[in-house]
């Protein structure tokens, strides 16, 4: 039996799980204070509250680190990488230090994950990190020389899901294609093709917008916006990654509450949230050219999957193009978990993080 520790740091939490091989033992969000989070200017500066808060929480159960044969975290924003399981090492650890493609909470799980590895002699892993990148080259193309689409999504729980879909209906994921849209904070589409994540609306910058972010603006206006003289550049990036989408509009991010409004007659929370499901569904078609129509499941995944009127919304718009499975909330922390057994059980390949990315 192998004993697993799962990492996946969040915006306001960081949620731990520790499974025995397939097992899970539990799992606890641990809630960390914003305002003692915001006062650090960059995220890998969370590591030893981090730590601390993970070493209490195992602690509480009796566990120690040295209880653990393996540590499995969610990977941040690196250079491209192929989807897999990749070691932590040092190019790794200063891309995450120097923020090179970006800041985001699961940039401080590796330096979290190798703090335990050194310490207690277990190796540690980082698995599909947000920044996996398997886009055909003719989707990096933008519009704009010198501007390149980016592959930032929800890659680890894009993957399981598929997996997991792939396993109810008995065949492999890779003799499949299909459209997944991860609805949570933030939102992904993915067309996967035969185990190929070859395009995504990435999370941060495109597609629809979501509890939190923007997603695709008209671009003229928001050219304006940035000059005009009302807001830094870093009040800008927050407007549109934590504030933009159904919190600019109704200033919640919580779309539970948004859908309660809307069926007690709110017409504002009704419209947005009606323009949220019309959004998915958009690029939901878009994606099935990518696919060239021969898409077939569509997944619905995340937080807001969890709603069955937002989904069958969502349906009687895209149905026509594939079946439509519903797989609510996330299962990333399963996800890292197998992953690392795939690993134990030498079914998987340990990849080595160096920027050698070829397409
Ligand atoms: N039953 C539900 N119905 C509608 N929306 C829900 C439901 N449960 C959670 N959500 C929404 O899902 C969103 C959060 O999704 P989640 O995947 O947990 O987010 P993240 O991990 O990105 O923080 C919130 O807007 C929340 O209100
Ligand atoms: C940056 C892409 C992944 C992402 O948006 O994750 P969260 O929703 O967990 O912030």
């Amino acid at each position: 039996m192998s004993r697993i520790l799962a990492i996946n740091p969040g915006s306001t939490s960081t949620k731990i799980s520790v499974f025995e091989d397939h097992r899970e033992i539990f799992t606890e969000n641990v809630l960390h204070d914003y305002e003692e989070l915001k006062a650090f200017s960059k995220v890998i500066d969370q590591e030893e509250l981090r730590y601390k808060a993970i070493k209490e929480a195992l602690f509480k159960r009796g566990l120690n680190f040295s209880d653990f044969d393996v540590i499995a975290a969610r990977g941040g924003i690196l250079r491209p990488v192929r989807a897999g399981v990749y070691a932590i090492n040092e190019l790794m650890l200063t891309d995450l230090k120097d923020a090179v493609a970006g800041e985001h909470a699961s940039n401080v799980a590796a330096f979290i994950a190798k703090r335990i590895s050194e310490n207690f002699d277990i190796p540690a892993y980082v698995i599909d990190p947000v920044s996996v990148d398997e886009m055909e080259e003719v989707a990096r193309i933008s519009g704009l020389a010198g501007i390149e689409r980016k592959s930032l999504s929800h890659a680890l729980n894009i993957r399981r899901v598929i997996f997991s879909t792939a396993e109810k209906y008995g065949f492999s994921f890779k003799e499949k294609n299909f459209i997944v849209a991860h609805l949570g904070g933030g939102i992904s589409i993915a067309a996967v093709r035969k185990g190929r994540m070859v395009d995504v609306d990435s999370a941060n910058c495109e597609g629809p917008f979501s509890p939190e972010r923007a997603g695709g603006l008209p671009i003229l206006e928001l050219v304006e916006l940035c000059y005009s003289g009302k807001y830094t550049k870093d009040e800008m990036i927050k407007k549109l990654i934590q504030e933009g989408g159904i919190y600019s509009y109704l200033e919640t991010k919580d779309v539970k509450e948004v859908e309660e409004r809307a069926k007690s007659g709110d017409n504002r929370a009704r419209l947005i949230l009606e323009a949220m499901i019309y959004q998915i569904a958009k690029t939901i078609g878009e994606m099935a050219t990518v696919l060239k129509g021969k898409v077939d499941y569509i997944i619905l995944t995340g937080g807001i999957a969890k709603s069955e009127y937002i989904c069958e919304k969502i349906r009687g718009r895209v149905g026509f193009i594939a079946k439509v499975e519903r797989v609510p909330g996330e299962e990333e922390m399963l996800a890292l978990a197998e992953a690392a057994l795939r690993v134990i059980n030498g079914i998987e390949k340990v990849q080595v993080y160096g920027g050698d990315y070829v397409d």
